[in-house]
């Protein structure tokens, strides 16, 4: 296991060590420590355990009385004590998950400014154009891995410009969590072009650029500027693509994956994570991926995402492309999405079907189509209505239902009433977390349906196979990993995921899959060790002093 290094140019001494969150340990310091390190006087006395203050960093934690209050307490520690920090979020991952990342970090960027303390990753804005191989020569690390963001559409939230930041934040804290990226490895950054939200624009405390976004071909070109000097400045760094517009999302993704170690997860990580719950619905109720019909309500980033994988696993299974995508239909903000509409754009053209007239809504949809499944990724809160689950229940015995949009706010249903309305017959999961249900007697245990289980894993595994690319194949080996670690007793309460707990355990699988497509697809730096499991464990940072 690697354990937090240092870097030789670092301060070591005094207190200018207390205030390196990388090296710092706090009142962890023992007497020897304290004295090799100049560090005599500058702590209390009593010197504590890591766990004592894991212990107490919870406390104080329980204690606050909002999520966005934890969210600042959290990023405190992590500017003071990363491994602290790291140690708490491991052990604690179902509790402090939702409060680092969704659905709490959708508030804490729509009231970044407020709550901003220290900058922590780069900003690199329009005005820097021409300068950004420079700039990135700032960052006093080896970054590895970027998640960038150009904060256009943030979770379900819209437009939050400079403020999106806590997401490529948040993400790779759970990289570091949840798989063991190593937190120096990881570089959060956002890309600032500028914003077209009014509210901010007017907000005395946004910090981004107060101007409108840039378009079209300035936009393009700074995003390669941007591509450029990170290949060059990092080579090699894995670059994931995070909370970009869909008109930006799918042309970045298509323009640099062949050629640059790129995903984007909204689209591709999401797909994974989706498609491995379909598996474990599917072991629940029985029957064929390829015999499934999904509709989707949504037809952005997560539908297309997700519905794309879904028709690669259906063809693996021995459908044709043409009967898997008929199996495959999405519904968005105007309705079935069909050949006869007009000015479609270029992402939904492959599930534009025909031979189907035009419906307006969801409801109609669901029993014009009888679909096995329906997918919610359009982040318009309380889409599926009793009348909409009642009307899944008629149609199926168990019925597949995902509300995978964030924040909760913004979620199709919540767990009770996909339970409720459907008898308890319901396959379901959710975007954002939701305690157990009872219902009849029998407890239901929902599980987030959340990316959260795939990009760490995936992340790792290119990073320790060095892979050059990122492949479709990765992300459909990774969803079976995922699937594979869905246990029966998951199963028979409801859960189609592994619990939360397990992740690092999960991660570490998906990686190895992963890693294992990079060598048979002679995509890897080197060969392949004999065993890519080790190989991969050992890279895992371990939060511990
Ligand atoms: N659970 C997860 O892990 C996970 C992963 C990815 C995305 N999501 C969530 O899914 C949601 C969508 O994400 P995305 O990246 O696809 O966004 P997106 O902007 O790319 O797509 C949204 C889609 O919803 C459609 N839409 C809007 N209003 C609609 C309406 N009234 N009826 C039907 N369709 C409508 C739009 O036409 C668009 O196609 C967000 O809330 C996001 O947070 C969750």
């Amino acid at each position: 296991m690697v354990d937090a290094h240092s870097t030789p140019s670092k301060p070591q001494h005094g207190l200018s060590l207390l205030r390196d969150p990388l090296l710092n340990r706090g009142t962890a310091f023992t007497e020897q420590e304290r004295a090799a390190l100049g560090l005599r006087g500058l702590l209390p006395p009593c010197v504590l355990t890591m766990q004592t203050q894991a212990d107490r960093v919870l406390t104080n934690l329980r204690t606050l009385p909002t999520d966005l209050e934890k969210y600042v307490a959290l990023n405190a520690l992590h500017d003071r004590n990363e491994a602290l920090f790291f140690r708490v979020v491991c052990d604690n991952i179902d509790e402090i998950q939702p409060l680092i990342y969704t659905p709490t970090v959708g508030l804490a960027c729509q009231k970044y400014g407020l709550i901003f303390q220290r900058p922590r990753g780069m900003f690199i804005s329009s005005r820097d154009r021409g300068q950004i191989a420079e700039i990135l020569q700032n960052w006093p690390y080896e970054a590895k891995l970027i998640v960038v963001t150009d904060g256009e559409r943030i979770l379900g939230l819209g437009d939050l410009g400079a403020n999106g930041m806590g997401i490529p934040v948040g993400k790779l804290s759970l990289y570091s969590a949840c798989a063991g990226v190593h937190p120096e490895l990881c570089l959060p950054i956002v890309l600032d072009v500028g914003t077209n939200n009014e509210e901010l624009l007017a907000d005395p405390y946004y910090l981004g650029l107060r101007e409108r976004r840039l378009t079209g071909e300035a936009y393009d070109s700074f995003v390669d500027e941007f591509m450029t000097a990170a290949r060059k400045t990092f080579p090699g760094v894995l670059i994931q693509f995070e909370d970009f517009a869909n008109h930006s999302a799918f042309k970045l993704l298509h323009k640099y994956r062949d050629e640059a170690c790129v995903f984007n997860d909204d689209i591709q990580g999401t797909a994974a994570v989706a498609l491995a719950g379909l598996f474990s619905a599917l072991r629940v109720s029985g029957g064929k991926l390829r015999d499934q019909k999904i509709l989707f309500l949504g037809a952005g980033e997560a539908a297309t995402g997700i519905a794309d994988l879904v028709v690669s696993a259906m063809m693996a299974e021995g459908a044709s492309e043409a009967e898997a995508l008929r199996r495959n239909w999405l519904v968005d903000s105007r309705g079935l999405v069909v050949k006869d509409r007009a000015g479609l754009s270029g992402h939904k053209l492959r599930y534009a079907h025909d031979d189907q007239a035009p419906v307006a809504d969801f409801l109609t949809a669901i029993k014009t189509l009888k679909p096995t499944a329906i997918i919610g990724v359009a982040a318009v809160g309380g889409a599926f209505t009793p009348e909409v689950l009642k009307a899944m229940a008629a149609l199926n015995a168990q019925p597949i239902v995902f509300a995978l949009s964030n924040p909760t706010s913004k979620a199709e249903c919540s767990a009770e009433d996909a339970y409720r309305y459907t008898e308890g017959r319901a396959l379901f999961a959710c975007g954002s977390p939701y305690d157990p249900v009872t219902l009849n007697g029998k407890t239901f245990v929902p599980r987030q349906g959340n990316n959260s289980y795939i990009f760490p894993g995936v992340g790792l595994g290119v990073i320790a196979s060095g892979s050059r690319l990122v492949t479709d194949e990765m992300f459909m080996a990774a969803a079976h990993s995922l699937a594979d670690c869905v246990g029966k007793n998951d199963l028979s309460q409801g859960s189609l995921y592994p619990a939360l707990p397990r992740i690092r355990e999960v991660s570490a699988r998906i990686a190895a899959a992963v890693a294992q497509v990079a060598y048979q697809r002679g995509l890897a730096e080197g060969p392949a060790p004999n065993d890519v499991m080790s190989q991969v464990q050992s890279q895992m940072y371990e939060p511990h002093y």
